[in-house]
């Protein structure tokens, strides 16, 4: 069986070097990215040109016997996927720098397979994504949404378009403010930096973050302190999480964060909305538990609107924007489809995730 998979693999591999390789890309992506793949030469793509995620149906159908997948964060890549693509499939670029919608352990697998292939192309199916070119937007968006959620934004301006701005008034509206704050990073990478960067000049007293293990080459570009989830959770006036979804992050804010956090303090989640127990959360803002609460991310996509969360004035919600500028999005698209490219050459990628 493997045999036959790596005979196809092989000849398919040697067959994309010489001609133009079968490309699917799942949406509609920024023009600037089209565009490398167009100028290429050496594909020939098909592209589900909305804005909307392609049915399932129609995906399982269409990646059939493509030598390249470009796709965003709502299409699930697993073993069903693998599958319909078959054994020609040798890259996976995702316009995104989470990658928690790819099935590591089915990617992985396949690949190991070539382990009996000797041909120097065959190498499996590698994956690109699109870390670094978002940091900016991704940390712009976080601050603006914490100073939101902690300045009481959203509230403040239904009040003044509905009638509820009366006299000026000693405590209304009134929030929580960076000056002399402790600020915590749950997970402390490019982002948390460039978030801990920018929170800088509001005063921020001290930063503090943790992680799996201590990080001193970023902690040093900001001074923060590396201490347990415990410790940060107590000491955080503003908690903004920046970890990916792992098995090992799946509900890590739950109750029990919740429940060792100041009143006062700000929740800020712009990773991925799995990181969150939803319900402890709600529990935790409705009960006072927590002063506030800024999502760009959820559980599910969109959230419902019947959902208690948005039933709370101290929660703020988003629509997983933070990437989303122009100039970023065009970047990712353009990153993605290089990615790709160099996958399909057999050539390194700008940005490609070791398996
Ligand atoms: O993973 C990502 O890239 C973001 O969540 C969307 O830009």
């Amino acid at each position: 069986m493997w045999l036959s998979r790596v005979a196809a693999r092989s000849f398919s591999v040697a067959a994309a070097a010489m001609q133009s390789a079968r490309v699917y890309v799942t949406r509609k992506v920024p023009p600037d990215g089209l565009e490398v793949l167009r100028k290429s030469g050496r594909v020939q793509f098909e592209l589900w040109d909305t804005d909307d995620p392609v049915p399932r149906a129609e995906l399982l159908k269409k990646v059939r016997g493509v030598d390249g997948l470009l796709c965003v964060l709502t299409e699930k890549v697993d073993a069903e996927l693998l599958d319909a693509a078959g054994p020609g499939l040798k890259v996976v670029s995702t316009m995104s720098v989470g990658y928690d919608h790819l099935s590591l352990e089915e990617l992985k697998k396949r690949s190991l397979e070539c382990v009996y292939c000797h041909f120097h192309l065959c190498r499996g199916i590698r994956v690109g994504y699109t870390p670094d070119v978002l940091t900016d937007a991704v940390a712009e968006l976080t601050v603006a949404l914490l100073l939101c959620t902690s300045r009481r934004l959203v509230e403040a301006t239904h009040e003044a378009k509905t009638g509820g701005w009366g006299t000026w008034r000693t405590l209304w509206l009134c929030g929580y403010e960076l000056a002399n704050s402790t600020v915590g990073i749950l997970g402390l990478g490019r982002i948390g930096v460039a978030i801990a960067e920018r929170l800088k000049p509001f005063k921020v007293k001290k930063f503090i973050y943790t992680d799996v293990a201590p990080r001193p080459e970023l902690a040093n570009m900001i001074n923060a302190e590396y201490v347990s989830m415990d410790e940060l959770a107590q000491q955080s006036d503003f908690l903004t999480i920046c970890c990916a979804l792992t098995p090992e992050t799946q509900g890590i804010c739950n109750k029990n964060l919740f429940s060792k956090m100041k009143e006062t303090s700000i929740f800020i989640n712009t990773s991925r909305g799995g990181v969150v127990n939803q319900d402890d959360l709600y529990e935790a803002l409705a009960t006072g538990q927590i002063a506030g609460a800024g999502l760009d991310v959820t559980t599910p996509e969109p959230l419902p609107t019947s959902h208690p969360l948005f039933t709370l004035k101290n929660c703020v919600i988003l629509p997983h924007i933070a990437s989303a500028s122009y100039t970023t999005r065009n970047a990712m698209s353009v990153l993605a489809a290089n990615n790709l490219l160099a996958g399909l050459r057999g050539e390194p990628m700008e940005k490609e995730l070791k398996l």
